[in-house]
């Protein structure tokens, strides 16, 4: 592969995307370009990556085929402002912010400009993200195999419509935090009892990863494996019963409004 790839902002995601291109040896690591705001995160991701780092946006810009704007929303506009004269002619860009639409970016770079909206989340750092799609009418077929095959290589893709991307970005961008917190929650139960930390989230940990293997491969409804955990008058009904009384369900589904509140906030 000998497309160059830009990273401006290099936090978290910026970071967790890399971070598993490389390990998929997807893309040489001289191949890539991040910049960032402050520069001890970059220096480390530097250090950590042997990638190309640059204080300067614009110098990012000028040098990749597929420029990633991996800044936090707020700082969009600034950005395009910044770079949108130097990027090169048959520039990708690939928006990954929560809530920013194809059509209000490709107005700030005042030009005809290739644009991706991609939602990914944090687990493409272990090659198991999941990202959603949106593509705008400049990208060709050969484009979009290349973004799809990009993020298929850190995990899963959909392509989906662009309508729905805010939810997307709900419910498989953010909802690796709400995991997080259910496997601490269990896991400090497990220590509550006397598993030791680690093996508590060894044990925990793993309950998810095969419940969720097992609801993407037997294609079978999470309910009906549900039931088949419910043993008649054994422990795990009760484990229900406690959940239901508690609000699970609703507090997930709160969780879900609380976010798309934040995205489509004016
Ligand atoms: N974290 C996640 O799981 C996901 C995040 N996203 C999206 O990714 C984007 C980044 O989020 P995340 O990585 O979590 O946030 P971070 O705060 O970790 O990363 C943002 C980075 O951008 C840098 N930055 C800010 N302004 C500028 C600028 N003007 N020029 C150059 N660099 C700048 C910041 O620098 P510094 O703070 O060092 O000054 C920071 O390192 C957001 O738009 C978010 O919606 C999408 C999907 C999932
Ligand atoms: O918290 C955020 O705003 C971003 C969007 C999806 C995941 N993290």
């Amino acid at each position: 592969m000998d497309k160059h790839i830009g990273f401006i902002g290099s936090g978290n995601m910026a970071k967790a995307i890399i971070g598993g291109l490389l390990e998929s040896n997807f893309i040489k690591r001289e191949h890539i370009y991040a910049s960032n705001r402050s520069k001890g995160k970059l220096e480390s991701l530097g250090n950590e990556y042997g990638i190309q780092v640059s204080e300067s946006n614009s110098h990012v810009a000028e040098n990749v085929d597929i420029v990633f704007l991996s800044v936090t929303p707020d700082q969009y506009p600034t950005v395009i402002e910044e770079v949108r004269d130097r990027i090169k002619q048959d520039a990708i860009i690939v928006l990954i912010a929560g809530g920013q639409s194809i059509e209000q970016n490709e107005s700030r770079f005042m030009k005809e400009v290739k644009m991706v909206k991609a939602m990914p989340n944090t687990p493409v750092l272990v090659k198991e993200g999941l990202t959603t799609l949106s593509f705008n009418g400049l990208m060709t077929d050969t484009d979009r195999q290349f973004i799809v095959d990009l993020f298929n290589k850190v995990g899963k893709t959909e392509v989906i419509d662009e309508k729905l991307m805010d939810i997307a970005s709900a419910v498989g961008g953010s909802s690796p935090a709400f995991i997080y917190m259910y496997i601490e929650a269990l896991a400090d139960a497990a220590v509550l009892y006397g598993i030791p930390r680690e093996q508590a989230y060894a044990i925990t940990a793993q309950a998810v990863l095969g419940s969720a293997k097992m609801v993407l491969e037997t294609n079978t409804h999470p309910a009906q494996l549900k039931d088949e955990v419910c043993s008649p008058g054994g422990t795990t009904i009760q484990s229900m019963a406690a959940l239901e009384k508690n609000g699970f369900r609703s507090a997930i589904i709160e969780a879900v409004h609380a976010n798309m509140a934040k995205l489509t906030e004016k």
